[in-house]
């Protein structure tokens, strides 16, 4: 029969096409390790599930090394070279994390609203959130303090409280009072998604990495993660558009009027105003400030409360700091600044419990000869190792928590304002380091010491008595703490 007959044509068809199509796609995603640089390991899974042990190892190499990572294989480029790839204009930052991203999925627009759209959201915290951290040290305060109200209460009872969780709580809310204005940040709707998409969409790229690249495009729609981070991201959506529309006729009437736009002081106002006329999907540049803002902060603010717990004995000297300076000068941005054993205990916490094991993760766009003649080649991806923060070569008695370290390094003439919290270096590169180095540290650092501060002054808290240590989670490169950490916590007066 004549339709038996068309049978082999349409399966040579069929894969004629097919195969060349998955060949391709899977060449593409299966390179090779780059010539003339050493590998330290090209099973996947062993980055996966122990990056940083793995890098340990790697260190028997006098310079670079290759490992085959979640999404091909990366140069692992020495602590010391980080100097001299700061600021390459061939090393690029968006096409490194991009790769890695899966930004063209759905529901991971907030990523790509962060590394394709020019260098919007860059702008919008370099040029209007850090420029108002003046303006906004006051709403941070007060939004703490209703935030603690509403989460530990007055009572002097002591009462048991899941760490990361309500820190998590914690940052949402003040990030969403400078991002949102008061509109939304006491929204429960917006508070639940902004916590949630944070939390999965970093779980989903996690997950998709450490799939083969051929599962991938299929596997984001089934997995629980992707399919969340599409949810909230939609729930975004229908709830910040609203917001958007509204504030930009406020603005364009303002101006209007002749009052100008630069009296707003949250995120909404700052993009339209950095907008200039490009296409900017909002919901997704409101939740890229929640990825930014609440993944590193919280981890961040976590790590310092664990350490807390750990040693208590510096509670009462950092209380006391804190004390002091608010009776000199009050809640002011320059208060923050004098808070000085603050500032040095939690630089200390960064160095010891780093969130990454390396950074600068980027891109070689033309091929990048390092000063020991190793060619970084093009179209390669490298990240630089951080331990030098370990090392006690860069920190006399590296392995000891020292929370005065940078404290004592700031009294050395000509450095006062060196070592600070916000201050990115090659020694510790929890910011990053060069031209990319992380523009919101300057507001993370102001929100963090504000939290801390107020939670040191109004509360007593303590590890509960009788639950095991706390462990970090480690997996590829990266350090997060322990989800199930619980402390128990009272009221105290505050001159107690
Ligand atoms: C403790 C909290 C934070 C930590 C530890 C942190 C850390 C980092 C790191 C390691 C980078 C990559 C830098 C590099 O590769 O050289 C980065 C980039 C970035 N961070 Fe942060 N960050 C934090 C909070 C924030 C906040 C609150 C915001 C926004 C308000 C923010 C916005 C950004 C942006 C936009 C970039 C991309 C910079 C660029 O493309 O040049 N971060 N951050």
């Amino acid at each position: 029969m004549e339709y038996h007959g068309l049978l082999p044509s349409w399966t040579a068809l069929v894969l004629g096409v097919t195969v060349p199509v998955i060949w391709l796609f899977y060449s593409r995603n299966n390179k090779k390790p780059y010539a003339k640089i050493p590998v330290l390991s090209a099973d996947r899974n062993e980055y996966l599930q122990d990056g940083r042990g793995l890098l340990e190892r790697g260190k028997k190499f006098q310079s670079c090394f290759q490992v085959q990572t979640g999404t091909n294989f990366k140069i692992v480029v020495p602590n010391r070279f980080a100097a001299e790839l700061k600021n390459h204009p061939d090393l690029s930052f968006n096409d490194a994390h991009a790769r890695d991203s899966f930004t063209s999925y759905p529901g991971l627009q907030p990523f790509r609203e962060i590394l394709e759209n020019d260098t919007f959201i860059q702008e919008v915290v370099r040029k209007k959130l850090t420029q108002s951290l003046g303006l906004i040290t006051e709403a941070l305060v007060e939004e703490t303090q209703l935030t603690y109200r509403d989460l530990f209460g007055q009572s002097k009872e002591w009462q048991t409280r899941v760490i990361k969780s309500d820190v998590q709580d914690i940052i949402a809310r003040l990030s969403s009072r400078v991002f949102l204005g008061l509109e939304l940040c006491r929204n429960k709707d917006w508070l639940d998604i902004t916590k949630n998409y944070t939390y999965s969409s970093f779980e989903a790229i996690s997950e998709l990495r450490s799939h083969h690249a051929l599962a991938r495009p299929i596997l984001h729609w089934f997995s629980k993660n992707c399919t969340q981070a599409r949810l909230y991201y939609k729930r975004a959506k229908v709830l910040i558009q609203p917001v958007v529309d509204k504030r930009k006729a406020q603005l364009q009437a303002s101006s209007g009027e002749g009052e100008g736009s630069s009296k707003t002081s949250d995120a909404i106002g700052w993009m339209v105003e950095c907008a200039r006329g490009r296409k900017i999907d909002y919901a997704a540049a409101q939740l890229s400030f929640s990825l930014a803002a609440i993944h590193l902060s919280s981890e961040t603010m976590t790590m310092c409360l664990l350490q807390l717990c750990d040693m208590p004995e510096l509670i009462k000297p950092l209380r006391e700091d804190c004390r002091r300076v608010l009776d000199e000068s009050g809640w002011t941005k320059q208060a923050l600044q004098d808070m000085k054993l603050l500032d040095s205990f939690m630089r200390e916490c960064q160095r010891m419990r780093d969130l990454l094991a390396t950074s600068m993760l980027r891109f070689a766009k033309s091929p990048v000869v390092l000063s020991d003649g190793t060619v970084i080649p093009k179209g390669s991806t490298l990240m630089v190792m951080n331990d030098w923060a370990h090392s006690s070569e860069h920190f006399p008695n590296a392995e000891t928590f020292d929370m005065r370290r940078f404290t004592k390094l700031r009294e050395r003439p000509g450095e006062q304002n060196q070592h600070q919290f916000s201050s990115p270096s090659a020694e510790q590169m929890g910011w990053g380091f060069g031209t990319h180095a992380c523009p919101g540290r300057f507001f993370a650092s102001n929100e963090i010491k504000i939290a801390l501060c107020i939670l040191l002054l109004d509360y007593e808290f303590e590890y509960v008595p009788g639950d095991d240590p706390p462990q970090d989670i480690k997996h590829e490169i990266v350090r997060l703490s322990d989800p199930r950490a619980r402390m128990r916590i009272r009221k105290r007066e505050r001159n107690s």
